[in-house]
């Protein structure tokens, strides 16, 4: 006898068993496999190295463009509260090979936060690199409605890529040094999405001017080139706070008369090479950086380059690959509507300059 007096013969229990068998097959073969497979494939590993990526799912680029630049206007939301209310919390979190105090503020971490968790909901299948560390035990929960902008809609087409393909790079606050001297112009939040490394799609947003531009490799924008560049005489943007020997290199590269503009952050010196008709950006012909910098620094600004017929580079010409490890070791210069290679054969031999 049973419990509660049902009596099971051995002919029952096999048919049981057999239809739970074939119940348990067709969750396994069928659609919720695939998703309890892609969840458990999907754990986050923010800011740290890629791990395997085993989903063979398919993501929409135009639905991740429209993801990236909310989350760059979301994230520019916190970078402004925290400027507006003056209690930035400023840390030291290192120092550069140079020597430079890297700074960390509340800034930084809120609108990582923020950024990084519409994102994830948004995409959760996806490689994402951000600048700061994610609490992935954080429970902040941030949908996104799936809604994409009117003018998204109408210049980019849906197009899909596998998502193990994908890495996101967020910059939560690009300029932080200048954001603690209150130099607000300077300051920007990006997003950045690479396929297979190469870098297709940037978000670049500045949020004490409410201007983001946005563009995708093969796709649109929102954002142009200048109809004028300088090649003879360009002036030359380069780095405030991480400058090396940058304006030795731009001198010997294209004479003393050159004009340098010394500006902060790496998303504010690409749009200096842009179109951009907003009253706090300067104009500038060439970017040069020679020190290290992150990807999430240049990624946004490389994608946004690219799509628009630009050149993001090192020094010796060689194209960033936006996987893998987060540094660039070779510097930068960046170009649009000019012989981007005949920029780079007239850069000094770095290895030189540095022992002069
Ligand atoms: N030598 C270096 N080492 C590490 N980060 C660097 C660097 N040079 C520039 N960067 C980072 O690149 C961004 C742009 O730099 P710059 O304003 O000097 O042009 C800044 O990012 P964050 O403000 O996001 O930290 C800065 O910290
Ligand atoms: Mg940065």
């Amino acid at each position: 006898m049973a419990p509660m007096g049902i009596r099971l013969s051995p002919l029952g229990m096999a048919v049981f068993c057999l239809l739970g068998l074939g119940v348990l097959y067709h969750l396994y073969s069928g659609f919720l496999a695939g998703r309890f497979a892609f969840f458990m494939l999907s754990e986050p590993a923010a800011g740290g190295p890629e791990g395997p990526r085993g989903s063979a799912a398919n993501v929409d680029l135009r639905e991740l463009l429209a993801v990236s630049v909310l989350a760059a206007v979301r994230g520019g939301v916190e970078v402004r509260r925290v400027r507006d209310g003056n209690v930035l919390n400023e840390k030291a979190k290192g120092k550069t090979r140079e020597g430079a105090e890297e700074k960390l503020t509340s800034g930084d971490l809120l609108s990582n936060r923020r950024m990084f968790h519409l994102l994830r909901a948004a995409f959760p299948a996806v490689q994402i690199n951000s600048e700061e560390r994610v609490d992935t035990t954080d429970q902040e929960t941030v949908s996104w409605d799936r809604s994409i902008p009117e003018d998204i809609k109408e210049k980019i087409q849906p197009k899909e890529v596998p998502a193990e393909s994908v890495t996101v790079w967020i910059d939560p606050l690009d300029a932080t040094q200048e954001y603690t001297e209150d130099l607000r112009q300077y300051v920007t939040t990006m997003v950045c999405v690479a396929v297979n490394g190469k870098p297709v799609i940037g978000v670049i947003h500045k949020p004490f001017s409410a201007y983001t531009a946005w563009a995708m490799v093969d796709g649109g924008s929102n954002v142009k080139a200048r109809s004028f560049y300088n090649e003879k005489t360009p002036r030359i943007i380069v780095s405030r706070s991480h400058a090396g020997k940058v304006e030795q290199v731009a001198r010997q590269t294209f004479g003393n008369k050159t004009v340098i503009i010394p500006a902060g952050g790496a998303g504010y010196k690409v749009l200096a090479l842009l179109d951009v008709a907003e009253k706090n950006q300067e104009e500038a012909d060439v970017y040069i950086h020679v020190t290290y910098i992150k990807k999430w620094d240049i990624c946004a600004g490389n994608a946004v380059l690219r799509a628009l017929g630009g050149h993001m580079t090192t020094l010796t010409g060689e194209e960033i690959s936006y996987t893998g490890s987060d540094g660039n070791e070779g510097g930068l210069i960046a170009s649009i509507n000019m012989d981007h290679k005949a920029l780079i054969e007239k850069l000094p031999d770095l290895e030189k300059t540095s022992h002069k």
